[in-house]
């Protein structure tokens, strides 16, 4: 299970002083469930997950892992236990531009331990359910933005992770590249799997996600499957919720 319990965020700002980017967020994350996280720009959707991979400490809060507690004191060696069991594909990831996606993924593998037997079986199945065969032996600067998409999400999976995040996965990809990759994103779902995925694609929330975590301006206004979300903003719909979110923010 993951837990998130009373996790804040503030970023100084030469500029503007402080900047609080999460207000006591708290929610759970059940084994086998996919939570959508949705919000507007700036809304702290990427804090809170770059938070969940480790790769920024929480200012105030407490989360764990499957029983492992994150450290936001900086112990590095706690944080290393958890990032075992996560995978994080962050809106800026990168690929090395001297290597091959093939090589990418069995330099992750390696580094992350997996038998050489059972990192080719997984790396032929993603690569055949992705339909990667045509590139993944180019080097990845000649890779499309949706090539390098499919290449970094399977690098985000190949160690199998207990927590997968997927911070905007499909920004900037064609419509059926979204759909092959949003489709594979649900095969990989599996009883253990924990999955946040972040996006501003209201179908992608609707058709992959159990539940939606609605943050505005740093706080969780609204949590549950998309009725109990509906219900609570009193709204027809997601778009009818969202337009009432930009208008209260216009005001
Ligand atoms: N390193 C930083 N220093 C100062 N402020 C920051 C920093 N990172 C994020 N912020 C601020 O925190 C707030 C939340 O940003 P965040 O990137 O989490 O939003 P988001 O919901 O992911 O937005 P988007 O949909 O545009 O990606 C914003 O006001 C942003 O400017």
């Amino acid at each position: 299970m993951l837990s998130v319990d009373e996790v804040s965020r503030t970023f100084g700002d030469a500029r503007t002083g402080e900047v609080q980017a999460l207000k006591n967020v708290s929610f759970c994350l059940e084994p086998g469930e996919t939570a959508g996280l949705l919000g507007m720009n700036g809304a702290g959707k990427s804090t809170l997950l770059r938070i969940l991979a480790t790769t920024l400490k929480a200012s105030e809060g407490k989360m764990s892992l499957n029983g492992l507690e994150y450290s936001t004191e900086g112990d590095e060696q706690l944080n290393e236990k958890i990032r075992h069991h996560v995978g994080f594909l962050s809106g800026s990831t990168g690929l090395y531009k001297r290597m091959t996606g093939r090589e990418t993924l069995e330099f992750f593998g390696r580094m992350s331990s997996m038998e050489e037997e059972n990192l080719q079986t997984v790396l032929e199945e993603f690569i055949a359910r992705l339909g990667m065969a045509d590139f993944i032996d180019r080097y990845t600067d000649k890779y499309s933005t949706g090539q390098k998409q499919k290449v970094n999400i399977c690098r985000a999976l190949i160690h199998g992770p207990d927590l997968l995040i997927l911070d905007e996965a499909t920004t900037g990809l064609d419509p059926v590249a979204r759909l092959q990759v949003t489709e594979f994103i649900k095969k990989m779902r599996n009883p253990q799997r924990m999955m946040m995925y972040s996006t501003h694609y209201f179908d992608e929330a609707e058709n992959l996600c159990d539940k939606l975590l609605v943050l505005h301006k740093g706080s969780l206004m609204y949590s549950g499957t998309k009725e109990e979300v509906l219900q609570q903003a009193d709204c027809a719909s997601l778009t009818e919720l969202f337009t009432a979110l930009a208008n209260e923010c216009k005001i």
